[in-house]
């Protein structure tokens, strides 16, 4: 025999208390989904019909407070209480399989219980606008159990629904919080949300949304816009851009950041389902390039996730953000060719959003690649003042190889752009397939093979200093060689190969690691072969101080000062030292000092 599952109410209430709703505030979003998709449903059987929607509050004396949402909606027949109120997953609002979805928001058939966070019991008052319906009342506990009784008052069709406050929520049922509330949640609603408190009654959305008003011109809107940014993000914004997507049925603004934001933080952005409030924290509905801007959005024709947190990710979801994507890249392209000062000082504060949306974007890289910065051996430069002053251009592929050719690239007028930045070199491979320009990667080493080799007389004084400091460095897998280079007072560069680069940073990463971690390191590293030599010390013949280096002939000096000349120059490149190193510079300098007093 087939048994029936038992439904432990309690239990429920408290998972979706605990992972479903964001706080128990939820309840009055909740309610007014519901009075809200019931007119909908009374007009389309009366398209004249006036909705409205009335939260009362009654605080009696030593009483916990009450608070009745009422609603002139379809209303409800006693079985059909039976069927969806008291059924829990059961909703009137879902369309039939195959037919186009319905004009509601709820969908899910959980919104009410969400009342049993509040209230220990929900009473509802209905009465269908369906001829001949009588007034039903609902009393439904958390226990799972509920009375269903007809009433024989007259009773307008709608419904009501009545909750009174549990003691540990008595803070949520004030006549500050609940019109509050009401106004974060319906405040774009287009159907009047009454708050009644004793003798006091207004309207708590009478604004609307501030970017559907009518304006006299751009600046007015951008006032309007800016203000109501400022108030609801409670920061200032640059700019206000106005957002539209047909595919979603998307409307909105978005506002740009006045400061630098972090790549790495999520951006969260306020979005309204059917003009109700969904979340304040909704990250997948902008492309991810769109990190300058924070926005505010309503949207009819996508599907939230139950959470009501975020939209399903779907077709629709995808073509929505590719025309928000627009919608930006318009107002981007617009603001470089109408207002470019206030353009150069957008670039300025989000050149890496842009590099990022440049580095995607064929149409918005030739607008903006002449504007963006990029890090170079003669300070930061704009790209258009880069291919203005060279036609021959290297790129140092990562940040340690750029610290490391900088100085000497800079001597001998190359100029050098550090391309170890995020897009950075997607950009600059871009930027020569479409202009006419050499782009060339540079490492140090290869930048040690282009210079001058030195006279035979400085390569014949220099013999012994190089056999010194080839056997001082041995141990550290350093080869030394002697080159004339400019600047002359840089005595020596310090260059790596890819596989040193490899080593050394295993190396800095043994000695900081627990010995377990330390192990697997050695490993990894024993599992490939080690070169001999994994960096160069190129030695400066047109240096005075190294010139002056060829006429000692005390080898233990001679030491000593190749082991500070080496970490030296391991410094100038921008190195971490190991401990290794250290104690070499220690050594060496104290050896230095002891020489000099004797
Ligand atoms: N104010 C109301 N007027 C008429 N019917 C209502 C009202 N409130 C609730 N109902 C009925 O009760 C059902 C269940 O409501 P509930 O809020 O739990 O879920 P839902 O709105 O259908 O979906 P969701 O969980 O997405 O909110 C609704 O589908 C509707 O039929």
């Amino acid at each position: 025999m087939a048994h029936k599952f038992q439904i432990h109410l309690r239990g429920i209430i408290d998972l979706l208390s605990k992972h479903l709703y964001s706080g128990p505030e939820v309840f009055v979003r909740e309610l007014l989904q519901n009075g809200v998709d019931a007119i909908r449903a009374r007009k389309q059987i009366d398209a004249d019909h006036q909705g409205e929607i009335t939260l009362e509050l009654i605080t009696p004396k030593g009483k916990p407070a009450t608070l009745i949402v009422s609603d002139n909606g379809i209303g409800l027949t006693e079985e059909e209480v039976h069927r969806f109120l008291a059924t829990i997953g059961e909703s009137s609002k879902r369309a039939i399989e195959g037919e186009k979805p319905l004009d509601f928001i709820g969908q899910f058939g959980v919104g009410l219980l969400s009342c049993f966070v509040v209230s220990e019991e929900v009473v509802v008052i209905s009465r269908s606008a369906k001829p001949d319906s009588k007034t039903v009342e609902w009393r439904g506990r958390p226990d799972g159990t509920y009375d269903l009784k007809i009433l024989e008052l007259d009773f307008q069709p709608g419904t009501q629904v009545c909750l009174t406050a549990r003691p540990d929520q008595m803070e949520l049922m004030t006549d500050t919080r609940i019109p509050e509330l009401a106004e974060h949640f319906g405040g774009l609603l287009p159907i009047p949300i009454h708050f009644a408190y004793g003798s006091r009654n207004w309207v708590v959305n009478e604004k609307g949304a501030p970017w559907r008003q009518e304006f006299v011109d751009d600046k007015e809107r951008a006032r309007v816009l800016l203000a109501y940014g400022k108030e609801i993000f409670n920061t200032s914004f640059l700019d206000a851009i106005p957002l539209l997507s047909p595919a979603g049925q998307v409307d909105g603004v978005a506002f740009v950041l006045s400061h630098e934001v972090n790549l790495a933080a999520k951006r969260t952005h306020r979005v309204y389902l059917k003009n109700m409030l969904l979340s304040e924290s909704a990250d997948n509905l902008l492309p991810e390039w769109a990190f300058f801007v924070k926005a505010v959005v309503n949207a009819n024709a996508l599907r939230p996730m139950a959470s009501r947190e975020s939209f399903y990710e779907d077709e629709a979801l995808d073509q929505t953000r590719e025309e928000l994507g627009n919608c930006l890249r318009r107002y981007l392209i617009q603001l470089a060719d109408k207002r470019p000062e206030k353009f150069a000082s957008f670039v300025e504060l989000h050149y890496r959003a842009l590099k990022a949306l440049a580095a995607q974007d064929d149409e918005f890289f030739h607008l903006i690649i002449d504007m963006l910065p990029f890090q170079t051996n003669r300070g930061t430069l704009p790209f258009g003042e880069i291919r203005r002053l060279e036609d021959r251009i290297l790129q140092a592929p990562t940040t340690d190889q750029f610290r490391q050719v900088d100085k000497i690239a800079r001597a001998q007028g190359l100029l050098v752009i550090n391309a170890g930045y995020t897009y950075d070199a997607d950009l600059l491979s871009r930027a020569a397939e479409n202009f006419d320009l050499t782009i060339e990667e540079i490492e140090a080493g290869d930048l040690a093979r282009e210079l001058d080799e030195p006279t035979p007389e400085d390569l014949k004084a220099a013999q012994q200093l190089l056999q010194v400091a080839n056997q001082a460095l041995k141990p550290f897998r350093c080869e030394t060689e002697l080159k004339s280079f400019k600047p002359h007072d840089l005595s020596a560069l310090f260059a790596t190969t890819r596989e040193g680069r490899f080593f050394r940073s295993l190396e800095q990463s043994k000695e900081v690691a627990d010995p377990l971690w330390a192990g697997v390191l050695d490993s990894l590293g024993s599992a490939r072969h080690r070169p001999s030599a994994e960096s160069v010390l190129t030695l400066n013949a047109n240096n005075a101080l190294i010139r002056k280096l060829f006429l000692i002939t005390d080898r233990v000096v001679l030491r000593k000062c190749v082991e500070v000349l080496y970490v030296q120059s391991l410094l100038l490149a921008q190195q971490p030292l190991s401990t290794r190193e250290l104690n070499l510079l220690n050594q060496g300098v104290i050896g230095l000092i002891e020489w000099g007093l004797r």
